[in-house]
């Protein structure tokens, strides 16, 4: 009997759930546009991500972390997944259900590689 290792589908799940979020849609101004990129709504968050993003491409995120923080399913993991399309392909995300014990819906982070110095959560 062949023995194989089984690959975890929980990645391939999480981001499944997120496949219309395209990024932050926000206005070169850092304004969020109503209804773009997947998003609706979540003004202030996605306007606060965006501001985010330009502190990593300035490169002032550097050894700092950004934590959301908010009831399920208010679309944290769908920020950061918008944060790193905004970045570009050289963004690792992982929530902390994959790295910690801690009740779902408390935390979130995600990792900057090859941008530097810079490394979130
Ligand atoms: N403002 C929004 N616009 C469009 N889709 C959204 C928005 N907020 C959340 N979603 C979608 O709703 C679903 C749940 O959101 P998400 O998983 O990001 O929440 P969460 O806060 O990370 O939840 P949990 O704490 O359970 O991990 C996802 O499919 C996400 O893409």
């Amino acid at each position: 009997m062949k023995i194989e290792e089984v690959q975890s589908q929980t990645k391939k799940q999480r981001i499944a759930t997120h496949t219309h979020i395209k990024g932050l849609g926000l206005e070169s101004n850092g304004k969020a546009v109503p209804l773009a990129a997947g998003f609706v709504g979540q003004a202030s968050a996605r306007e606060a991500s965006g501001l985010v993003v330009d502190m990593i491409r300035q490169k002032k995120m550097a050894g700092k972390a950004l934590l959301l923080a908010g009831p399920p399913g208010t679309g944290k993991t769908a920020l950061a997944l918008g944060i790193s399309q905004e970045l570009g392909s050289k963004v690792e995300l992982f929530s902390s259900r994959t790295y910690s014990s801690r009740p779902r819906s408390c935390l979130l982070g995600f990792g900057i590689q090859d941008l530097g110095s810079a490394h979130l959560g």
